[in-house]
């Protein structure tokens, strides 16, 4: 079986090399773009499976001409009728900008070159281009040549084509250049190469300066020999052939080594004006040289390359689809993995080099100097070439920290501390790895709401701060005379725990302190805390408040417990930057508490001298959720007294609940002396609302109407109707209670009755819910009511 040889000098010759005395090329520099040819519409072409076709052809010419293109080789039209009347339509259809010059290629063959001067008809610019190789082998097995003969069927059809380019151009007032080829150069004889091109510049007769250079490209047909050869050889053309002043040299490298891209800079190094390629590097066996690495190579280096890549996107899709060849995930500049790091050294580097360039570019604009672009690893801003920073960083088990907190930081807008990024990562890498695949931002940012209990209910973890005040108070315990006042922080808030609504409090020297004084006081978690950070999100009136904080178990030792291996971290966004930390340190409990049982509420409150009002109405959002209004604790904490004094001094949480319930109709059987039935509002012109509809009263219904200037003084007007005496809506609030679909509203209402011939004003409270807000105030009123002595009026 054929296999690789052990030594291959038995099957493979070194190329020679030239002895160059004194070569200059590898000490210059780029100071400018050379004249960029596409071939994608010739060479390319000619290299695919299946051909483009004419609207290919012609989508690909309109894009050459967007990005700059001003020399086109657009095909090569004997060889067929497709390529013959894509020439023609582009003539006759006027797709060709007057600054453009297209180019077409012919043989050395009579027949084929008139019938290329055919195509180009009427064209404005037109470059002939007219090739045949020169190399030994070809010599003697293509063309079965000698040396003098080859020279002769160069000069002889190149003579031809300066009398084509005569007769043509004063028939239709046409502008011809000529562009020879001595196809297989760089495996030619130097000296044979400047025999030919010196009698091809005489036969064309026309050589001159500027536009007039005859055009000599040198191609390496095949690649064979390493990029420094190349640029020897074109350095030694440059030098040796005769009136280089009216010569543009021109290069049409092939990539067969891998080198093409190398061998172009350092030719035109060597002297070269010109590279002809294509885009992505298409073309015969392993492509032309590929002008789109050519051109932003020198973008990089600063020089302008007149081509604009400025939508690499676009430009992918059109020559992908023409072409029907991919390009390839690393191509340089436009592959799709070219501007991503999923490895955590590189995404590290990243990371902190835009953070550098961003203080960097900060202080260049304030001194007025240019923002140069300076990012590891990245030769390129993607920005350039219309790219997102979006595929920047991906992650997967080879990343690290950085590149995990550069994900969080662009789609999160949360800057995570360092040892916060380490923890973190450390839940990606277990993702990661049980997955054994990339972490989309999805996947992270999913992982970092659930791991943190971040952003909105759907992640709340089983302690969620609902409401919270957090007030100053003098410290009950200054310790000097003369020093300034120490100030204590009391936290009072109302939590979900498990689901289920508490009301805690605590103190400390901060709301982070009185928070976890809370926790530890009402539900045993004991908790340090060992680091906070915050940092703005935003700017102006919306910004918000993000921090960070660690905790670590409370022990007895201050120094053991700071320094504790183990630490929970804990995130909060607000536009409040109390409630930002507050939510972080639930955010961190949450993670540190797991699944632990939690103390549940207690179950009986005793009243003594200690319990208060405050303790009542803690328990009623305890069992109820409801937040009573001031007044309304106050009367209910009356009731509470009663019924204790009529107990041994304690009242169940039950009993409590049971008793507020009864006390003010809220969610009751019972439908006390005045009941709500089916009614509506009509609209009432110039006026406010009127209710119509039936109350029953005592057992009757009613049929009544009242108007009011709301829903609810247009349903008591109506109560009004059927009862003797006044009553007064003292005060009313209401809030919601439940969440999603389970939401409903409380209606807390106080009334007063007034009835001539009695002496005392009555008051009393009532409650009423419903999913509408207008239902439940009316329950309200009516409930209140029903507490009241009020005299029903005779039917
Ligand atoms: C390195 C390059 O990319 S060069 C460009 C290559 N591109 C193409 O070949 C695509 C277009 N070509 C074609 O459509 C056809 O080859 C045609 C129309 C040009 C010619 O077709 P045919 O006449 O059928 O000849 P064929 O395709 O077999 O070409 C080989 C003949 O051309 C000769 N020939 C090859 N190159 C040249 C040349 N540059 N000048 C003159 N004759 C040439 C060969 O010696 C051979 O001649 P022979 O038949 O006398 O032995
Ligand atoms: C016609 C010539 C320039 C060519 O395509 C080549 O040598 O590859």
């Amino acid at each position: 079986m054929p296999c690789m040889l052990i030594d291959p000098t038995q099957k493979y010759r070194s190329y020679i090399p030239l002895v160059l005395d004194n070569r200059q090329w590898p000490t210059k520099t780029f100071t400018k773009a050379p004249i960029w040819l596409s071939t994608d519409l010739r060479d390319g072409n000619q290299a695919l499976a299946c051909p483009m076709t004419a609207d290919q052809k012609l989508t690909f010419f309109r894009l050459l001409v967007k990005c700059g293109f001003k020399e086109i080789e657009i095909a090569y039209p004997s060889a067929s009728d497709t390529d013959f009347s894509f020439v023609r339509y582009l003539i006759e259809n006027n797709e060709i900008p007057d600054d453009v010059w297209i180019q077409v290629l012919t043989p050395a063959r009579e027949d084929l070159i008139r019938r290329s001067f055919e195509a180009v008809t009427g064209a404005k610019h037109v470059i002939m281009h007219m090739y045949n190789a020169l190399c030994p082998m070809f010599r003697e097995v293509v063309f079965r040549n000698s040396k003098e003969q080859t020279v002769e069927l160069a000069s002889k059809h190149s003579k031809l084509i300066s009398e084509l380019a005569d007769q043509y151009s004063a028939s239709h007032g046409m502008k011809f250049r000529y562009e020879y080829s001595p196809e297989t150069f760089t495996q030619t004889e130097l000296e044979f190469s400047l025999q030919v091109c010196e009698a091809v510049k005489t036969a064309w007769g026309k050589a001159g300066p500027g536009i007039d250079r005859i055009i000599f490209n040198l191609p390496a047909t095949v690649e064979i020999a390493p990029p420094n050869h190349y640029a020897d050889q074109i350095e030694y053309f440059a030098a040796h052939i005769s009136e280089r002043e009216n010569i543009i040299i021109s290069l049409h490298p092939h990539n067969d080594r891998g080198t093409a891209v190398a061998a172009a800079e350092l030719a035109v190094l060597g002297g070269a004006d010109r590279v002809e390629g294509c885009l992505f590097g298409n073309g015969e066996r392993t492509g032309n040289v590929d002008l789109v690495t050519l051109a932003l190579n020198l973008y990089t280096q600063g020089i302008t390359p007149n081509l604009d890549f400025s939508d690499i996107q676009s430009v992918i899709d059109i020559v992908t689809s023409c072409n029907d060849l991919p390009v390839h995930p690393r191509h340089p500049y436009a592959g799709e993995l070219v501007f991503t790091a999923f490895s955590g050294s590189h995404q590290d580097a990243i990371k902190k080099g835009f953070e550098a360039q961003g203080i960097r570019h900060k202080k260049n604009a304030e001194n007025g100097e240019l923002k140069m672009w300076d990012i590891p690893y990245m030769p390129l801003d993607p920005a350039d070439l219309g790219c997102s920073y979006e595929a920047v960083i991906r992650v997967n088990a080879q990343s690290g920290k950085g590149g995990v907190a550069y994900l969080v930081k662009q789609h999160l807008q949360l800057d995570l501390p360092r040892n916060m990024q380490v923890a973190f990562y450390k839940v990606i890498q277990q993702i990661s790895d049980r997955e054994a695949r990339e972490i989309t931002v999805e996947d992270l940012t999913t992982a970092f709401r659930e791991t943190y209990h971040f952003g909105g209910s759907k992640y709340e973890g089983r302690l969620a701060l609902k409401s919270f005040r957090i007030t100053a108070e003098p410290s009950p315990d200054p310790t000097h005379d003369g020093e300034p006042f120490d100030e204590r922080r009391r936290f009072d808030g109302t939590m979900l725990v498990d689901g289920v609504l508490r009301v805690i409090r605590g103190d400390g020297n901060g709301p982070i302190s009185a928070l976890l004084d809370a926790l530890r006081t009402h539900l045993e978690i004991d908790m340090t805390l060992r680091g906070y950070t915050e940092h703005a999100v935003g700017e102006g009136e919306t910004s918000k408040a993000a921090s960070y904080i660690e905790l670590v178990a409370t022990t007895d030792d201050v120094k053991e417990t700071r320094q504790a291996s183990e630490s929970w971290w804990g995130v909060g966004l607000d536009s409040d930057i109390a409630a930002s930390s507050l939510h972080a340190v639930l955010s961190a409990v949450n993670a540190a508490i797991g699944d632990r049982v939690l103390p549940e509420l207690k179950l009986s409150v005793g009243f003594n001298a200690t319990s208060g009002q405050s303790d009542v109405s803690d328990a009623i959002v305890n069992t109820l959720g409801l937040t009573l209004p001031r007044r309304l604790q106050t009367s209910f904490f009356e009731v509470v007294q009663r019924a204790v004094r009529e107990s041994d001094g304690k009242i169940s949480y039950e009993d409590l609940t049971r008793l507020f319930r009864e006390t003010y109709g809220y969610e009751v059987e019972n439908k006390g002396r005045f009941y709500l039935g089916d009614f509506c509002f009509e609209r009432v012109e110039g006026g406010g609302p009127r209710f119509k509809g039936d109350m029953e009263i005592d057992g009757v219904v009613c049929k009544v109407i009242g108007e009011g200037n709301g829903p609810l003084s247009a349903a008591l007007a109506a109560l009004h109707s059927q009862v003797e005496g006044t009553l007064v809506c003292r005060e009313y609030s209401e809030h919601s209670v439940g969440e999603g679909s389970d939401v409903k509203a409380v209606s807390f209402v106080e009334l007063l009755y007034e009835l001539p011939g009695r002496v005392k004003k009555e008051a009393a409270w009532g409650l009423g819910s419903d999913t509408d807000i207008t239902v439940s105030g009316i329950r309200a009123v009516l409930r209140a009511a029903s507490k009241l002595g009020v005299v029903a009026k005779k039917a």
